[in-house]
């Protein structure tokens, strides 16, 4: 490894942003916001959804051009005309939204602009593929075939790629924006060992997270952006998870679960499965979801919670066993017919499959439930825009106005649009991927109690997350899987953190469901 950045002193940062503003339109993204990082230094930038991280994340890398302000690189002004020219300067950023190639290898996504070229300059893919080899074995990321499609990839696989191409290029800042937030807790353990190793040989990292308490054991120093201002940088250790979000939302926030009763079963519970199968996915798997019953799944990324889902939702035409809502045998098939049994699903990749990204975000709230304002083919504005308001008031969507693009709001932004189009659906059962992803932990409160608030209506929701946390403190049970199958039930005294990692990390018994009914 580059040697130079070892050998930088401790007091110039070796990239710097100050006083930058920039703006959309009507919306001032950032409004004189500074960040700086320091050679062997691995610096958080945290703000609630909206407050300008990403913004400041493509500045320095060369996507937008600040209107005012500077960007200096070890003490020199610079100014990148495009992504290219940030890495040309050491700068490799893992962006918020993916921008991989679904149909090019795992390889040729690495090397991207810097493949090894041979005789005639073509592309010498045999040293390609070797290089990406022994890149992703110096990351410990050896699960990854470098032959692999990208469109064959889960989304925190496509995370890893993306953190690989960054790291390809040898950048002396490395800039990670929710670069964690497809990640299992093993996973996420592996990258901040590399982070770390990249700290010791003298680089800086620029890392955001809404997980709070991950950045904690990794960060030496926090800056915090509010409403596009930085307001305030310190050491790590002076500020507390409290004080930080505090900073972040200009307010207190209470941070607290009740623990849950169980839910007795029922004869007719809302939704049951029997001998689930979908190819080698899902392996002969049972559950049963009562009215008021918020179930969570556990487990090591990529074990089946998404297909589950999936196949619930009636996503998959092969599809074996039986599934019944409200003791109604289900025809799955399409998504269709899962939405008009009363599913609403919120899936993994909700870029892809969640939002209409060119149209306004007024209709990507309220499409799922356009037929309720709908009369003779025309639509009732006012009913429709009240909606829309109200969903935008109880998931605190921050957009200047709902008729912009939906592609203009932050990332965190995005995904409660995605939340709150479906909870205005009106489904009984909710079946969600890792809901609270990029989502602040101000909103992620709000969204915990709207979860609670749809229990105790008696509707049931399915929720798988990464945050093991989370599942402690909103689930009745959470089923840990592995490869395909429930291993595991925990409940009562028996469900914690510790206990749901433990319980991924070895296969147990099958379907503990199927001996409960
Ligand atoms: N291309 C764009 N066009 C219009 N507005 C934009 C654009 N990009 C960002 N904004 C606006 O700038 C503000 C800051 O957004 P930014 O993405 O930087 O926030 P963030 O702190 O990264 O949020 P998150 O945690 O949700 O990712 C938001 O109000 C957003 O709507």
């Amino acid at each position: 490894m580059d040697a130079t950045y070892a050998q930088e002193g401790h007091r110039r940062p070796l990239l710097a942003a100050g006083g930058i503003v920039k703006r959309f339109g009507g919306t001032l993204a950032l409004d004189r916001a500074d960040l700086a990082c320091f050679p062997r230094e691995i610096h958080a930038l945290h703000g609630a959804n909206g407050a300008g991280k990403s913004t400041m994340v493509k500045i320095l890398s060369g996507i937008f051009a600040p209107d005012t302000g500077t960007i200096t690189l070890r003490g020199q002004p610079v100014s990148f005309a495009n992504p290219r020219e940030a890495a040309s300067h050491g700068i490799g950023t893992v962006f918020q939204e993916l921008s991989l190639f679904a149909h090019m290898t795992v390889a040729e996504n690495v090397m991207i602009g810097r493949e090894p070229t041979g005789l005639l300059g073509r592309i010498a893919s045999g040293k390609l593929r070797r290089d990406v080899q022994i890149l992703l074995e110096r990351l410990k990321i050896t699960h990854l075939d470098p032959d692999a499609m990208v469109a064959d990839l889960s989304l925190a696989d496509r995370q890893l790629v993306e953190i690989a191409k960054a790291l390809a290029g040898d950048p002396g800042v490395l800039i990670l924006d929710e670069g964690t937030s497809a990640l299992a807790p093993r996973e996420v353990d592996r990258l901040f060992a590399i982070l770390r190793h990249l700290r010791l040989e003298g680089r800086a990292v620029i890392f955001i997270s809404h997980r709070m308490a991950e950045a904690r054991e990794l960060v030496d120093r926090v800056t915090i952006f509010r409403n596009g201002q930085s307001v305030v940088t310190a050491p790590m250790q002076d500020l507390d998870d409290e004080a930080i979000v505090e900073h972040m939302l200009g307010r207190r926030v209470e941070q607290s679960f009740e623990r849950k009763a169980g839910v007795p079963p029922s004869v007719t519970p809302l939704l049951r499965a029997r001998g689930l199968t979908v190819a080698d996915r899902i392996k002969d798997l049972d559950l049963t979801l009562e009215a008021g019953e918020v179930v969570g799944l556990g487990g090591r990324e990529g074990q089946g919670q998404g297909d589950l889902l999936l196949a619930l939702f009636g996503a998959y035409r092969r599809l074996g066993g039986r599934i019944e809502c409200r003791g109604q045998p289900i025809r799955t098939g399409t998504p269709w017919r899962g939405k008009a049994a009363g599913i609403a699903l919120i899936p993994e990749d909700r870029k892809v499959q969640g939002l209409l990204q060119p149209m306004g975000i007024l209709p990507n709230l309220t499409l799922a439930t356009l037929p309720r304002f709908a009369r003779h083919g025309l639509i009732n504005r006012g009913q429709e825009d009240a909606l829309a308001g109200n969903l935008q008031d109880r998931l605190a969507i921050k957009a200047a106005s709902l008729r912009l693009p939906v592609r203009s709001l932050s990332g965190g932004n995005q995904q409660k649009v995605v939340l709150a189009k479906w909870l205005a659906t009106g489904a009984d059962i909710f079946l969600f991927y890792d809901p609270t992803r990029g989502i602040d932990v101000g909103t992620k409160q709000s969204f915990y109690r709207l979860i609670e608030e749809l229990a105790a209506t008696g509707k049931a929701v399915l929720l798988y997350s990464t945050e093991t946390a989370e599942l402690v403190g909103l689930c009745h049970r959470v089923l840990v899987m592995n490869d395909g199958r429930i291993t595991a039930e925990l409940k009562g005294d028996g469900l914690s953190e510790a206990a749901i990692i433990q319980a991924g990390a070895s296969a147990g018994v099958a379907s503990p469901e199927r001996a409960l009914h």
